[in-house]
């Protein structure tokens, strides 16, 4: 069956993917942010196009240990337990909460009750299309053991799995229609370099928008897939070993921004935690969102998959950049308040009901 009947996507896009990037909006896209109706149907006409996520799928086993084993010792922990997370799943997660239009992950799960835990708690979260999260044969999921101890400090083991090792040695066409098909294409680092590279050609060639969050592995971005990329977008630590230059103040920021412009990325959004973000856009004054203060700091695992998944779901319905920070820093906002990554993602009224009261203030 052809991808296009499989997937019901409207043969028609809303509004061209580039028209965001151009600045080019119609009027008709400077709406405000309209509540997510009951149930979202792909037919819908007027439905934004979709949030493509490529990326990981992580089990995350947590076990809470008064100390580090030494070698050829067993310590018992206190308590254990196995959440969905890896840099993907959370951001598709974070997308299907907010957008109007499907959100679907693109990712490879291994064969076993890992895969399941995943695929269960990204079902739950309700919805991210996992059509195209595909197990594959020989691989483990991929998965971390996080030993939290009792002082805050922990110490992680990732198996990459099916993550690194779950792809065939290219990108599966069908993997490639839908993404030529997207509103936006949202990358990571926790997946091969050629796989993101090879999706982002596709998108590229079908002007489809492409987002590299960076975090994930920290060996160097490769400037193939810098090339690439529309918006980039690191946390301060990410934007200082990209450059090699210093990320302490906003102007040294601005600097590194100028730094990722000459290297080919035209756009640099930048989080900077509890100082809110800034994005840098080539030849154009940087724009700056503080953040929306949480009435209570919780939890911030998940912030920035929250903030970047948040921000593509507002590029993708035309909102100008400033409007996009503010929804993606209200996003944020919200995840900070409630423990862990996926569970800790807020719903589209959150969000729309935030950005009201805080509009207010
Ligand atoms: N204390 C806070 N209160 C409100 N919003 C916050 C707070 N900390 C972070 N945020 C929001 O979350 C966004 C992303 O956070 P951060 O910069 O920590 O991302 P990150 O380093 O990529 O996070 P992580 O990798 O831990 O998910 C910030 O730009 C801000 O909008």
């Amino acid at each position: 069956m052809a991808l296009e009947s499989r997937l019901r996507l409207p043969l028609a896009r809303p509004a061209p993917a580039t028209a965001f990037l151009s600045g080019s909006v119609s009027k008709a896209n400077h709406l405000p942010f309209s509540l997510k109706p009951a149930s979202t149907s792909l037919s819908a006409a007027n439905a934004p196009p979709p949030v493509v996520v490529v990326g990981s799928a992580n089990a995350d086993i947590y076990v809470e240990v008064d100390r580090l084993p030494l070698v050829g010792e067993t310590v018992a922990a206190r308590a254990g337990h196995s959440l969905a997370g890896g840099k993907g799943a959370n951001q598709a997660a974070c997308g299907g909460r907010l957008a109007l239009g499907p959100t679907y992950l693109v990712a490879r799960v291994g064969d076993d009750a890992n895969g399941r835990l995943l695929e269960g708690a990204l079902a739950h979260a309700g919805g991210v299309r996992l059509d195209r999260v595909a197990r594959a044969p020989g691989a483990p999921s991929g998965h971390a053991v996080v030993m939290l101890m009792p002082d805050g400090q922990n110490s992680i083991i990732i198996v990459g799995g099916a993550n690194m090792e779950g792809w065939a040695t290219a990108v599966d066409p069908e993997d490639l229609d839908l993404i030529r098909q997207a509103g936006v294409l949202l990358l990571q680092r926790e997946i091969p370099d050629w796989v993101n590279i090879q999706v982002a050609q596709a998108a590229k060639g079908a002007g489809v928008p492409v987002i590299l969050d960076a975090g994930g592995m920290d060996a160097p971005v490769p400037g193939e897939l810098l090339g690439l990329v529309d918006i980039f977008s690191p946390n301060e630590t990410e934007l200082a070993r990209l450059t090699g230059m210093p990320t302490e103040t906003f102007e040294q920021i601005n600097q590194a921004a100028g730094a990722c412009h000459k290297m080919g990325v035209k756009e640099v959004l930048v989080k900077r935690g509890s100082q809110g973000s800034a994005l840098f856009v080539e030849g154009e004054d940087p724009i700056r969102q503080p953040i929306i203060p949480a009435t209570e700091v919780v939890d911030t695992t998940g912030a920035g998959d929250t903030f970047t998944s948040a921000f593509a779901v507002a590029l993708v319905e035309g909102k100008p950049k400033k409007e996009c920070m503010r929804f993606a820093a209200a996003a944020a906002s919200l995840c900070v308040r409630i423990k862990g990554a996926i569970p800790s993602m807020p719903d589209r009224n959150a969000v729309m009901s935030l950005l009201e009261s805080a509009q207010v203030e």
